[in-house]
This record gives structure tokens, C-alpha cells and sequence, in this order.
């Protein structure tokens, strides 16, 4: 655990108390322990140092007071506030995309989440050529367990250029991963299944509601996500299937959660990841209900969105953590649901609503399939929710369900 100190400007804005506590939150997803919170009331930083001078020698004191290792301040700094506060403080100080860029560092997992992970940091490096404030606390406590920052190479001793090459070449590696997923991509589309993505604040409950979906109605050995009260515990997308006997299959993907201010290289990054939102038919806007900010968190996921080009799919919400509020759930009412992503009747719920979103345009007709015509009758099983079934002389009477597209291919068959 390293002990810090946090500190932030207060800009009289209305977000400022609950922005400091998710920071606070994010120091300790960073395995760090705050010692305190000092805060300023300014209109605008300082341009030298981000908080004014008096507050500067305010914090240097309390750094030494209090032991610190390190002090951590809640927006994104210049290079040149950064090393004038370190001279201050004397000890290292690290910024909020800093701070995120380590957590997702210190969380990825695949070889894909590694190399944007990685990408974003040498971007975010790349115009301040400094030894970032983990770098120096892991060189203070010697052989501190941080994340991996590079193979064997002090970060000051890359120059530009050799940040730039470095870069292009997990582009590169980034790319090859990328084709891989897009044949992966191309397979979904050939299977026909539409494809539903949950999308949200980190921590709102995403895995949780997945994972519940998948024992509920998906494969039972499938692996399953990881669910931890921490922020950015996922930082992949999986895709799933889920399967029912009415045949209105469709795919289900968990991915990386958003934050407010999520730094602009990772975001870039992390392109290749969220494609799966952009190509999903449907998305499911998981809210932490129980959480007094959650209308900040669904600005923030929204905007995210918008960014990423997802802003136009259409998008069910739906509100978590009932259980933690005393509320009667589950209870949907016009697109929206309150439930809790560990009872089992909210996820029944939560299905329906899916399928009706999906399935909605469905439509029933009966139909004869002439003997001659049977090889037709597979793609009717495989497709079509039939509800009966009876032979005669001419052929096989069906009552079906069926997909606007699937009507049309039929429709000479149509009774
Ligand atoms: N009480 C309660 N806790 C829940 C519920 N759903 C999720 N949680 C808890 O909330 C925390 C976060 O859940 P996750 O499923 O990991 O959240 P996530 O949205 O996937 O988070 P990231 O992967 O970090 O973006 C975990 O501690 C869960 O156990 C719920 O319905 N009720
Ligand atoms: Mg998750």
C-alpha cells in the first residue's frame, strides 16, 4: 500500500465533492491508501504550479507531516505543473489520467487490453517526455511490484523518436489482433443472431448482470467474468450466446465500463475493444440505481457513447442494485427496468424486455410446405419460433413466428 494525499481544485463546479470521492476510489483501485484530501477554491489554476503557491507549501507541509509517499491531484496537469509541484512537494506527484492509466495497466489481461494499455501511456508520455510519479515510486521503494513500464528502459531515456517508433509498432501488433476480431466479427453477422451490449459506468454492474444471464440461459461451462466491487474490473469485451427454445437466440457482450473524463488516448485506444458496441443492434445501459450520483454516471456513459459513434443504437435502461434501496423490482415500464443483477426473476424480466426489443417486429402467419418443398422446413426450424405443426396430404402446416425478413423469403407459402 503506498500512503498518499489527494488533492483537487475546487472550479465551484457542481461535481467537484462527488469527482474527489470517485478519485479517492480510484487511488484505492490503484492499491493506495489516502492519507488526507486537500482541496482549493480557485476560478482557474495557476499556470505554474496548478494550485496557487500558498496552497503549494500547504500541501508540502502536509506531505511531510503525514509521511506521504506521494501526492495525487485530481485533473490533468502540464508537464511544467507537474515538475514545479514535484519541487515543492518533494515527492513524486501523478495526475488523473496518470492514475487511470495505471489501474487499466495493473488490470489488463489479454494480449489486446496489454498493447492499448500500453499504446495510451506512451501516447500520453510522448509530448512530456518525464518519468512518470509510478516510475519514481517504484524506483524509491525499489523492486515495488508496479505494472510493467517497458522492457528494462528508464522511461526518460526514451527520446521522441523512439517513443513514436515504439508506438507504431504495437499499433502494428495491435492491428494484426484487430483482423483476427474482424473475421470473428464477419462469423457473428453470418450467423444471423442480433447482438446486444452492456455499456455503462465501471462498477454499475455489468459482469455481474451478464455472468447472471449466462447461468441463467447460456452454456453452463462458459468462463465467466470477473465481478469485483473495484473500478474497471473488466477491461475486455466477451462475447456470448444465449440460446431458448422458441429459436430468438441472440449474443450478449460485457465490456470495459466508462468514467467520467476517461482520458482521451485511452478511449482512442481502446477502439477495438468497444467495436463490439458499435456493431450491436441493442444496447443495455446498466445504472448503479443505489449510487447517489447515478445521473452523472449516465451523462458520463452517454457522452462516452457519442464519442465512441454509438449514440444513435437504440438503448434499454437498466437500473441496478434494487435490492440495495428497498425498492419492488423487478418493474419495467416503457424501456426502462429497475431490477438487481442477483435475483433471478430480473434477469427472466430483463430477457423478455431484450426479446420483445428485439423480436417485437415478429410476425405470425401459417403456412404450408409442399412435400416437394421440405428441404425448407430447416431453415424454419432453425429460424422460426413454430408453435404447431401438423401434416397432410399436401405437405406440412406450420404456425410460426417469424422475422420480417424470413416473411418475405415464405411468403409463397403463406396460407
Ligand atoms: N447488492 C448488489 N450488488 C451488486 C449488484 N450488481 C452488482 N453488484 C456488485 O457491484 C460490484 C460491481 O459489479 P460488476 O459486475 O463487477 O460491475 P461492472 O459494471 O462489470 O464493473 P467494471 O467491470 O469495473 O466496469 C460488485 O461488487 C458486485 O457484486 C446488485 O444487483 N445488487
Ligand atoms: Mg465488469
Amino acid at each position: 500500500m503506498t500512503e498518499i494525499i489527494i488533492a483537487g481544485l475546487d472550479q465551484h463546479s457542481t461535481d467537484f465533492d462527488y469527482s474527489m470521492a470517485e478519485f479517492a476510489s480510484l487511488a484505492e483501485a490503484a492499491e493506495m491508501h489516502v492519507l488526507t484530501t486537500l482541496t482549493q477554491a480557485a476560478d482557474h489554476p495557476t499556470s505554474g504550479t496548478y494550485f496557487g503557491r500558498g496552497k503549494a507549501d500547504e500541501l508540502a507541509t502536509a506531505v511531510t507531516a503525514n509521511q506521504a509517499e506521494a501526492l495525487l491531484v485530481n485533473d490533468q496537469l502540464s508537464p511544467t505543473q507537474l515538475r514545479n509541484l514535484e519541487e515543492i512537494v518533494k515527492v513524486p506527484v501523478i495526475d488523473r489520467t496518470e492514475l487511470i492509466l495505471e489501474i487499466f495497466s495493473r488490470r489488463a489481461r489479454t494480449k489486446r487490453a496489454k498493447l492499448q494499455v500500453e499504446i495510451a501511456r506512451l501516447k500520453y508520455q510522448l509530448p512530456r517526455l518525464r518519468v512518470s510519479g509510478f516510475n519514481k515510486l517504484d524506483q524509491q521503494s525499489s523492486g515495488g511490484q508496479g505494472a510493467n513500464r517497458g522492457a528494462g528502459e528508464t522511461q526518460h531515456e526514451l527520446t521522441k523518436r523512439t517513443l513514436q517508433q515504439r508506438i507504431n509498432q504495437l499499433r502494428h501488433q495491435l492491428q494484426e489482433i484487430a483482423k483476427e476480431n474482424t473475421t470473428q466479427s464477419r462469423a457473428r453477422q453470418r450467423s444471423g443472431l442480433p447482438l446486444v451490449a452492456f455499456v455503462g459506468y465501471t462498477n454499475a454492474g455489468k459482469s455481474t448482470t451478464f455472468n447472471g444471464l449466462l447461468d441463467l440461459f447460456g452454456e453452463k461451462t462458459a468462463n465467466r467474468n470477473l465481478v469485483k466491487d473495484q473500478l474497471f474490473a473488466t477491461l475486455d469485451t466477451s462475447i456470448r450466446r444465449l440460446d431458448f427454445k422458441d429459436n430468438k437466440s441472440f449474443l450478449i457482450s460485457d465490456t470495459v465500463g466508462f468514467i467520467n473524463d476517461l482520458p482521451a488516448d485511452l478511449l482512442e485506444a481502446f477502439k477495438t475493444t468497444l467495436e463490439t458496441v458499435n456493431e450491436a443492434d441493442l444496447l443495455i445501459q446498466v445504472v448503479d440505481l443505489s449510487h447517489s450520483e447515478y445521473k452523472k454516471m449516465m451523462a458520463a456513459t452517454e457522452k462516452t457513447l457519442q464519442q465512441i459513434g454509438a449514440g444513435n443504437i437504440p438503448m434499454l435502461y437498466a437500473y441496478n442494485k434494487a435490492d440495495k434501496l428497498h425498492l419492488t423490482y423487478p418493474l419495467s415500464e416503457g424501456g426502462q427496468l429497475t431490477y438487481s443483477a442477483i435475483d433471478q426473476n430480473s434477469l427472466i424480466k430483463l430477457v423478455a424486455l431484450i426479446k420483445n426489443q428485439l423480436f417485437g417486429n415478429y410476425q405470425q402467419h401459417d403456412y404450408l410446405i409442399p412435400f416437394q418443398a421440405s428441404r425448407f422446413l430447416e431453415e424454419f426450424n432453425q429460424q422460426a419460433n413454430i408453435l404447431e405443426t401438423s401434416y397432410t396430404a399436401a405437405g406440412t402446416l406450420l404456425k410460426a413466428e417469424v422475422s420480417p425478413k424470413l416473411a418475405q423469403k415464405f411468403v409463397q407459402f403463406q396460407q
